[in-house]
Formats: C-alpha cells, sequence, structure tokens
C-alpha cells in the first residue's frame, strides 16, 4: 500500500544508498525547520554545536581531573589540586544540561509549527489546483499520499536534529581523543562500529518483516472492523458470524505471531554478534591501552579518559544509527508531500490580478466550445454554440452522458473548455478575476457534498465571504422547501449534519438535496446553475422548488438541467444535447412541433403519468 512506501523504500535500499540519501534529506529538514520558526531552529544548532564543544571540553576536564587525582602526594593535596579541572567539568556537564533543555523546549515549540507550515502549503494549493487536476492520472492518489507526507515533516525535523547532536556528540568524543593521543582514535573507531553496524542490520530486518507483512495487516485491520463496526454489526449477528470471523483472526494472528517471534529471533542474533564483536573489540581496545601505558606511551589518566571516551561514543553513535532509518523512511514520505507541490503548480490558476471583476450580467456567450475527459476518445463536449441573455431560463436536457453537467461546468468557469471560449458581457471568462466572477455565479451540482456543519451553516456556505443573517438563510431555506423540514430536526437551524459527532445528525437523499438547493438560492447570484435539483425530492418539494426557479424569470438567469422534462416547459430555450453536440433547440412547443427527440422524450415520460 501506498502508505507504506517509505518503510518499503527502506527494506529495498542497501545501507550505502540509505547513506547517500541523508545529507540531502539533512538539508531539506534543516530548510523546512528554517522556514516553520527561525528563531527555535537558530537555538537548535547553537545549542547542538554548543554541547558538542563542550563535551569535547568535558573529556579534557575529566583528563584534567584524572591526571591530579593519579600525581603523586597526599590525597587532601591531589583532591585540592584537581578541584579547578572538577570546578570546570561541573560547569560544563550543567551548561550541558542547560542547553539539553534548550534544545528541547526549542524542538518541542517546533514540531507544531512545521505541522502547520506544512499542512497550511498543502491546502492552499489543494483548495486552488483547477477542477481538471482532479481528471488527471493518480492526481488524487498523489494528493493523498502528499496528506501522508505532511505528518512526516515533523517526524522529518525531530529526527535530523537528533541524529545531528548524536553526530555533534560523536564529532566531539573524536576531538578530544585525538588531542589526547592519535592512536586513540583507532581505538575508538574499533570499539563503536560494530554495534553500530548491527544496530542498522537490525532495523533492516525489522523494515523487511514489516513490508512482507503488507497484506496480512490489512486483513487484520478488516477484520478489526468487520468485528467492532456498526456498519457490519446486523449481518454479523443475523448469519452467526461470529465463529467464522473469530477463527479467521486466529489464523492470521497465529502466522503474524510467528512471523513477529522469528524477528525477534534474527534481530536478537544480529545484535548479538554486534555485540559480541564489539565487546571483543573493546576487550582489544583496553589491552591496547594496557601496552601503551606499560611502554609508559600515555599517562594513565589518558588512558582512563579515553575509557569513558569509548562508552560515551558508542551511545552517541547509537542515536545517529536509530535516526537513520527514521529519517529516511520519514523523508520518502516528504517526498511524497514535495513531489506533487511541484507537480499541483501546473494546475494552478495563473496569478493575474489585474484583471476586472465581471459586472452584472448582460449576456453569455458559448462559442464552439469542446472539451474531452483524459484518456476518453470522444469529446465530452463537442463544438456547442448558444447564447444566453439575462434574465433568461435555458435548460440543458438529453439521454445520461449526453454532456450537459460538462458544459454547465465550463459556463459556471469551473473548468475551462479545450477549444473555443465561454464570454460574460462580451469577454472571455478567463479575462476576469475569478473570485468576483464566481461571487455573480451559483451552482447547485448534481454530486452535491454533505457538509459536516449544521443546517444553518450549510446553506450559509452558499455566500460564505457574507456571513449570512438567519432570516437571509430562512428564507433560501423556505424557496427550496427546506424550512420546515429544518425546523423539525432536534435542534433546528443548529442542527450539526453529521453522524459521527455526539447529537448529529443524517438526513435522507431528499432533504440534502433540499438543503443543498438553499444554498444555491442563498445569494441573488447573476446566474444560477441548477444540475438535478430535484432528482430526489417528493413531488410537493418539487413543485416548490421549480416555482422558486420560475421566480427568478425575466429577472435573473437560470441554467437547468434536468431530466424530469415536465419542469423544463416555462424554459424560454431549451437545447437537446446528444454525444456532446446540440442537437434540437427551442422553446417547448417548438421542439414538440419538430417532433425530434425531445418530443420522443417528453411523449415517453409522459405516457407513463398517463398510462
Ligand atoms: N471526470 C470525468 N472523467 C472522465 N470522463 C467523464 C468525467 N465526467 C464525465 N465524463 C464523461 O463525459 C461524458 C459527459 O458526461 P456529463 O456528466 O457531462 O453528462 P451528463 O449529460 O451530465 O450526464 P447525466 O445525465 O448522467 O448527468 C460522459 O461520457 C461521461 O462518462
Amino acid at each position: 500500500m501506498w502508505w507504506e512506501s517509505g518503510v518499503r523504500a527502506r527494506a529495498e535500499a542497501g545501507t550505502w544508498a540509505v547513506f547517500a540519501e541523508l545529507p540531502k534529506l539533512l538539508a531539506a529538514a534543516v530548510r523546512l525547520s528554517w522556514r516553520a520558526d527561525r528563531g527555535r531552529t537558530l537555538l537548535v544548532g547553537i545549542a547542538t554545536v554548543g554541547s558538542g564543544v563542550l563535551a569535547s571540553f568535558g573529556l579534557l576536564a575529566t583528563r584534567q581531573v584524572l591526571v591530579q587525582l593519579f600525581e603523586g602526594g597526599p590525597t587532601p593535596q591531589r583532591v585540592t589540586a584537581a578541584l579547578p579541572a572538577l570546578a570546570a567539568l561541573a560547569a560544563v556537564t550543567g551548561l550541558r544540561a542547560g542547553l539539553g533543555i534548550a534544545t528541547g523546549y526549542a524542538q518541542n515549540g517546533l514540531t507544531p509549527r512545521v505541522d502547520r507550515e506544512v499542512e497550511r502549503s498543502l491546502f492552499e494549493v489543494t483548495t486552488a489546483v483547477r477542477l481538471d487536476a482532479f481528471d488527471a492520472d493518480a492526481f488524487a492518489d498523489d494528493m493523498e499520499r502528499a496528506s501522508r507526507g505532511t505528518h512526516s515533516a515533523a517526524g522529518l525535523v525531530q529526527g535530523a536534529m537528533n541524529m545531528l547532536a548524536g553526530l555533534a556528540g560523536v564529532l566531539a568524543v573524536t576531538a578530544a581523543v585525538i588531542v589526547i593521543h592519535p592512536l586513540l582514535l583507532l581505538a575508538l573507531l574499533v570499539a563503536t562500529v560494530p554495534n553500530a553496524w548491527a544496530s542498522l542490520r537490525a532495523g533492516h530486518h525489522r523494515y523487511q518483516t514489516f513490508i512482507a507483512g503488507s497484506v496480512r495487516r490489512r486483513r487484520l485491520w478488516l477484520l478489526h472492523r468487520l468485528m467492532a463496526e456498526r456498519d457490519s454489526a446486523t449481518e454479523l449477528r443475523s448469519y452467526d458470524l461470529r465463529r467464522f470471523l473469530l477463527d479467521q483472526y486466529d489464523r492470521v494472528m497465529g502466522a503474524e505471531t510467528d512471523i513477529q517471534l522469528a524477528l525477534a529471533r534474527r534481530v536478537t542474533t544480529t545484535t548479538s554478534v554486534g555485540s559480541v564483536i564489539g565487546g571483543l573489540a573493546t576487550v582489544g581496545v583496553y589491552i591496547l591501552l594496557g601496552v601503551l601505558l606499560l611502554r609508559g606511551q600515555i599517562p594513565i589518566a589518558a588512558a582512563a579518559t579515553c575509557v569513558i571516551a569509548v562508552q560515551t561514543a558508542q551511545r552517541s553513535l547509537t542515536t545517529v544509527t536509530l535516526q537513520i532509518d527514521n529519517i529516511y523512511t520519514e523523508g520518502r514520505h516528504f517526498g511524497d508531500y514535495t513531489g506533487f507541490m511541484e507537480r499541483a503548480a501546473q494546475y494552478l490558476p495563473a496569478a493575474r490580478d489585474e484583471r476586472p471583476a465581471p459586472d452584472t450580467l448582460r449576456r453569455i456567450d458559448v462559442r464552439s466550445v469542446a472539451l474531452a475527459y483524459p484518456d476518453r476518445d470522444t469529446p465530452a463536449v463537442d463544438d456547442v454554440t448558444l447564447t444566453v441573455r439575462a434574465g433568461q431560463t435555458v435548460a440543458f436536457v438529453g439521454e445520461n452522458g449526453s454532456g450537459k453537467t460538462t458544459l454547465a461546468s465550463m459556463i459556471a468557469g469551473l473548468r475551462t473548455p479545450d477549444a473555443g471560449a465561454v464570454e460574460w458581457n462580451g469577454r472571455p471568462l478567463t479575462d476576469w478575476e475569478p473570485a468576483a466572477l464566481h461571487a455573480r455565479i451559483a451552482v447547485v451540482t448534481q454530486e452535491y457534498h454533505k457538509w459536516p456543519f449544521t443546517a444553518a451553516t450549510n446553506i450559509a456556505i452558499g455566500d460564505a465571504a457574507a456571513e449570512p443573517s438567519q432570516p437571509r438563510i430562512e428564507t433560501a431555506a423556505a424557496r427550496a422547501a427546506a424550512h420546515d423540514m429544518i425546523t423539525e430536526l432536534p435542534h433546528g437551524y443548529e442542527t450539526l449534519l453529521d453522524r459521527t459527532f455526539a447529537n448529529g445528525q443524517d438526513l435522507s437523499g431528499g432533504q440534502w438535496q433540499r438543503i443543498t438547493a438553499a444554498r444555491g438560492f442563498l445569494r441573488t447570484a447573476d446566474l444560477l446553475i441548477m444540475d438535478e435539483p430535484s432528482s430526489a425530492l417528493d413531488p410537493r418539494a418539487e413543485d416548490a422548488l421549480f416555482q422558486a426557479i420560475r421566480d427568478r424569470q425575466g429577472r435573473l438567469t437560470t441554467v437547468l438541467i434536468t431530466h424530469r422534462l415536465a419542469n423544463v416547459r416555462h424554459a424560454d430555450r431549451i437545447y437537446v444535447m446528444h454525444h456532446g453536440r446540440i442537437e434540437e433547440q427551442g422553446t417547448h412547443d417548438e421542439l414538440m412541433a419538430a417532433g425530434g427527440r425531445y418530443s420522443e422524450l417528453f411523449r415517453l415520460q409522459a405516457a407513463g403519468y398517463l398510462a
């Protein structure tokens, strides 16, 4: 599954590939953090470097303390001599602890800021891309992956910072060891590398096992849902599926447990091998130190400091290796996000703010427009030309798939034609300022969305910029035959229309459709486009809705799409579409007299009632 792509990439990548990618990922993390909060990023950077430098000083101070303690002479005298170095060590330790607190404070503040920065940028793009982006191959998938990627941003930044802190620790110890005795550097490497290698290998095993169990985990997840969700609860009981599902769970979970145990054995073996090699290497280092001591090549204090250095370096390296896997997987997901942001840019409308706002609608001219959806051989709309004058009600009718919705969406400015143009008062729609243009057009779509807000807000979003008053909302609801239905809800207009929240309610299909129509009526839009607004309405609600549409006639412009042909009799002009083209046009009487497709469809529908 795509949401496992980061883990899959890690499972398939060799160690060198992971290392090769790290600098790029670290740079991305630092850039991201910088964009989210410069102050905190600087603080973490300074604290990390400072902590590393202090770690070096700490080791040197430790050596100094040991030098004084191992000197000849009475103990009180030696302790007194060691006091300045001890004080320095205490100061360094205190300062490092302070820097640790500062880093923690800065990192905690960074995480939500990075989350917000990344998510906000994503939503800026997803809400602005043109509608045709959603027709493009894999765009929706791409967007979902990007959304997963936003959650990885904070993880990437945290991981990068922790890793840099670990690296600073390793470098600090290395620097101190070189100052004490260059040969000890070799000892340090020998004692730390085997464990680091084992830790990376164990991580690799874990990722491989995780990926191999992808299908099994999906099945488990499905079983969880089937056994514990409301949707399946009724059939589970009526067919007595309890034992059947529990057996399936036992089987899948049994396999999962075996695999986890096998993984535990593999990981233990790898880490044990690493520990044994690391342990032997450490013994070797101690022998080397002993030989150097016996030959008088290093003082005893330096040897003891080296022992401490080895332990410190091992701890820091463990942090580094743990973070490498983390950064790599999170970085992969974050790559989905950055990739999407680059690809989505081609769908963003051009920023041409100098465009004028359109004036009150006088006429709409559709000039030879055509539009083909991606991967479709035939155009959905093909060479359509028509004119709608202000105050007219025009209807698009025709069989399923004939291109009515596509044509209406081009008139609404939601889709751009591949050829031809739609003009508002003689100028192409693209010449007008988009927000001002959309403010003059209201669209009631066939595939309306059930917004998870209150009934009042569901209508109010028809004119969100104006924050409509309650009386305006109720007037719009009344025109769509929704007012009485809403007042009967448990909390009236304040009823939350989402079952997933406490006290939330759901509505029937027809009730939702009334609310959607009310949203369209809320604004006195110059142009109202209604696409199948009555498909789920009962006869009384349908009659009220079409009465409200007729009320606009002569004053405001309406484009109506419907299969209920009785409702288009009053339209000033009816366009009959077939295979993307206008096949007939005229008033109801003209089309009936012509005896073409419209009259055939009308008679067919009327026959059902007459019979
Ligand atoms: N997003 C899309 N991607 C690909 N093809 C599409 C898309 N939307 C519509 N189509 C195709 O374009 C053609 C016209 O569709 P459109 O929705 O405009 O028809 P319609 O006349 O409104 O149909 P209906 O009466 O069923 O609502 C159809 O062949 C349809 O399959």
